[in-house]
Formats: C-alpha cells, sequence, structure tokens
C-alpha cells in the first residue's frame, strides 16, 4: 500500500490541458461501438484501469481493438457477440457492471460479470430488477444484488419502468436492454441524471428520445452508426483542481478541453456560490459540450447542497474540502447515494475532515462541516479514488499524508503529476 505525502506550496497559476479523459464517455464509446457493424474510431479514450476493464471486456466479446501512436483507438465489433469462455472482470467500475448488465441482457450467451472487493459490495438490483422483470435472466448473491453475477441472454420485453433513484447507471442499462426490446419502451427518472447515453446514441442514429425526465426508446433492428469522438477531459477529475484553486486565495487553475455537459459542472457552480471566481468558455462541439474552465480562489463562505445531487454526486468528497477551508458551515443533504460508491463516502468523509480537526455532523443523507482550520493528518482512503484525491488536494493548506492511493488509477493516471505541480509531493 503506497503512501502520499503533500505539502502546500505557495500560490500557484496552473493551466493544464492534461486531465484525464471523462470516465463516462469512454465507458459508453467502449460498450456503444458494439451496436455498430463498422469499426468506431475514438480519440482521447480514458487509459485508466475502470475504463481498461470496459475495454478489455468489449475484446473478449469479440470485438478487435487497434490502437494508433497518438492513443486513437479503433474499435471493430464482431459479427455478433461471442460467448467468453471466461468471466468478465469489470475491476472497480459500477459504470461498467451497471451498463454491461443492461446490454448483455440481450445478446445470446451466457455471462458473468464481476469485480473487485469494492464493487461486489455495491448494490445490483436496481438494475437486475427491472430488467428481470421484462424477461432478463441474471443471478447473483443476495437474489442477485452482489456480484459475481451470471447473466443469459434472453427476448426482452418492451417497458414503462419509473426509477426512484436519478441515476445514469440504472438508465443507461435500461436503455441499452430496451433497443433490444420486442417494442417501444419508455423511462423516467425523478431528476435528470448524466445524460451521455442519451446523447451518443442519438448521435449514433438510434430513436432515443429525451423529453424532461421522461426517456422514449425505439427498438433498434439494424445495426448504428459507428462513432466518430473525442473524448474530452472529465470535468470530475477537474474539479479536484479546481477545489484546489478555490481553497488557496490567489491561486488560480486553467482547465483546457473539459466536457461542460450542464450534468457535470453543478460542483463548479456552488465553488462559485461559495465565493470563487469561475469562469467557463464554452467551444464548438459534437455530441457534447466542450470549453474550459478558469477557477480563481478567493475568500469562501459555506453553502446548502440539497437540489440537483445527481450532478455532482462525484463531486462531493472534494467538496467537502472547500466548505472545511471556508467560514460558516456547510451542508449536504439528499445525497443517500454516496453511502454505495466505491466506499461509503458520507463516513469516508466524515472520519477523515474529523482526522483534519474539523467539527463535522454526520446525517443519513449527508453531512454538514463547520469550516475552520485544515490540521494535518494521516488519512484512509478506504480504496477510495475521489477520497484519496479529496484529501490530496487539501494537502494544499496542510500536510497531508495519505495512505492507498493506488485507487487512484481507477480513474487519473497522472493525478499525481499534475498534483506535483501545485503542492510538494514526497511519494
Ligand atoms: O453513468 C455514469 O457514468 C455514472 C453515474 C453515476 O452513478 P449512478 O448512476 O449510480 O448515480 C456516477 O456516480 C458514476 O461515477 C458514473
Ligand atoms: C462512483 C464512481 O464510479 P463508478 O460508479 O463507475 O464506480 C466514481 O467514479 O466516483
Amino acid at each position: 500500500m503506497k503512501t502520499l505525502h503533500v505539502n502546500p506550496k505557495v500560490s500557484f497559476e496552473f493551466t493544464t490541458d492534461k486531465i484525464a479523459s471523462d470516465k463516462s464517455i469512454s465507458h459508453r464509446c467502449a460498450i456503444f461501438s458494439l451496436l455498430s457493424n463498422q469499426p468506431s474510431i475514438i480519440k482521447n479514450y480514458l487509459p485508466a484501469e475502470d475504463t481498461m476493464c470496459t475495454l478489455s471486456i468489449v475484446q473478449s466479446l469479440g470485438a478487435q481493438i487497434e490502437k494508433a501512436e497518438d492513443g486513437t483507438l479503433t474499435i471493430t465489433p464482431p459479427q455478433s457477440i461471442v460467448e467468453p469462455p471466461l468471466i468478465l472482470d469489470c475491476g472497480n467500475s459500477g459504470t461498467a457492471i451497471r451498463l454491461l448488465m443492461g446490454f448483455l441482457s440481450s445478446c445470446k450467451g451466457f455471462f458473468v460479470l464481476y469485480g473487485d472487493q469494492y464493487l461486489c459490495s455495491r448494490p445490483m438490483r436496481r438494475v437486475a430488477d427491472p430488467l428481470r422483470s421484462i424477461g432478463a435472466q441474471i443471478d447473483g448473491r443476495s437474489e442477485g444484488n452482489y456480484a459475481p453475477l451470471g447473466i443469459r441472454g434472453e427476448t426482452l420485453k418492451a417497458f414503462h419502468y419509473e426509477s426512484k433513484i436519478a441515476s445514469a447507471q440504472v438508465k443507461s442499462a435500461l436503455i441499452l436492454a430496451a433497443l433490444q426490446a420486442d417494442g417501444i419502451s419508455t423511462f423516467c427518472e425523478p431528476e435528470l441524471s448524466r445524460d451521455h447515453s442519451e446523447r451518443m446514441l442519438r448521435g449514433m442514429g438510434a430513436k432515443v428520445i429525451s423529453e424532461g425526465l421522461h426517456v422514449t426508446i425505439h427498438p433498434q433492428n439494424t445495426p448504428l452508426k459507428p462513432l466518430r469522438m473525442t473524448v474530452p477531459n472529465d470535468p470530475s477529475s477537474g474539479f479536484f483542481f479546481a477545489v484546489a484553486a478555490a481553497i488557496n486565495v490567489g491561486s488560480s487553475v486553467t482547465l483546457h478541453n473539459m466536457l461542460l455537459n450542464p450534468t457535470r459542472i453543478e460542483a463548479y457552480k456552488v465553488l462559485a456560490r461559495m465565493g470563487a471566481e469561475v469562469q467557463f468558455i464554452e467551444k464548438e462541439s459534437m455530441y457534447e459540450s466542450v470549453g474550459d474552465i478558469i477557477i480563481t480562489g478567493k475568500e469562501l463562505h459555506g453553502v446548502d447542497v440539497s437540489d440537483n445531487i445527481s450532478w455532482l454526486i462525484d463531486e462531493l468528497p472534494a467538496l467537502s474540502i472547500a466548505f472545511a477551508c471556508a467560514k460558516g458551515k456547510s451542508l449536504v443533504k439528499n445525497a443517500q447515494e454516496l453511502r454505495v460508491k466505491e466506499s461509503d463516502r458520507i463516513s469516508s468523509v466524515v472520519k477523515n475532515l474529523r482526522l483534519c480537526g474539523m467539527e463535522v455532523e454526520e446525517f443519513d443523507d449527508g453531512y454538514a462541516v463547520h469550516g475552520g482550520e485544515l490540521k494535518s493528518a494521516t488519512i484512509n482512503s478506504f480504496g477510495d479514488h475521489r477520497i484519496a484525491m479529496s484529501f490530496a488536494i487539501a494537502g494544499t493548506r496542510a500536510p497531508m499524508n495519505i495512505e492507498d492511493v493506488e485507487c487512484i488509477n481507477t480513474s487519473f493516471p497522472n493525478f499525481i503529476e499534475l498534483l506535483s505541480q501545485i503542492g510538494n509531493i514526497h511519494p
């Protein structure tokens, strides 16, 4: 287990176009390429552990993958999905396993999906139950709630499903199943979750119609057009550097080529509400809005965060570092989904902030942080990449030792290299 030591530097101005490529979009590029009968060409695919697991699963399902010198991937789909002799390893990735459940439910053959100790304890019935109700054959531990999951492809029925949780993974799994169902399906969610699947599938020619919180999906009897995509940089990964700028008055960070999808940049808007200067500069792009984000540190004050939670769910651990450095109290509510991520992120944030000397209250669905002065601490990442990176960023304010940092490779392999530009690093 590797420990990372981070110490503050004086104020910094940092510009980069090297933030990790978007993880959500990279997973989708790999899986959706199987819906065409022609090669998809993907530039800037994320070479992190989560998305490399998805890519090797797509290969095990029969796709041919070529990588050019500049990293461009050509993914040539098989004529029909191959039944793999081995089990399919999703690593640490909830997105991989849940989207693949939806996709494989209608593929001829038997498939076993599994992952690491963290993934195998995350709930899967949120996807397995609606899929089983339309004919999918899925089994696993605790009535199919925990991986390893066995899936036998079946003919699926069209559906109308009202999801109780705003989850893009649930939505995307059901959209993928609906594309192979025997009629027109509709999916409804309580709050709009990230909508990359809908945008990308429409770009590929699928009839996926979004109206507010409803998506109507027409079955797809012919192969879709291949993807031609440059994956933008990931705003969830860029957000660690946004927080670094925000908590160091006088410092600034400029992030180039970032995904600016409105369902993904809400946390930056919360930083702006807290007093940081945040500027979005939008450029032309294909399926998604892309551009630059500039963040400048100012005095911060506490905020309440209780709406549009799915638009900033992955950023809440990093945001809690900004809360700790702000004047007054900040409150997070309606975020119970944090409890079923790579770690129980409510508990991980609360425990680690307390180790940093902060006054924190824990609720079932969130926490309150009383702003103050971060103290030097030794942090447990709980094997969770976002916890490790959030507290590494806190190290730009007070010396931090982060234990078990290998998990950072699941989403942001060059994080420590970029961090060394704004903090003093001792690996
Ligand atoms: O669809 C996606 O790419 C993701 C959806 C979110 O999960 P939920 O769907 O569980 O909210 C998010 O937390 C995850 O990092 C990526
Ligand atoms: C929750 C996350 O990812 P996943 O659900 O794909 O494991 C994340 O990256 O914060």
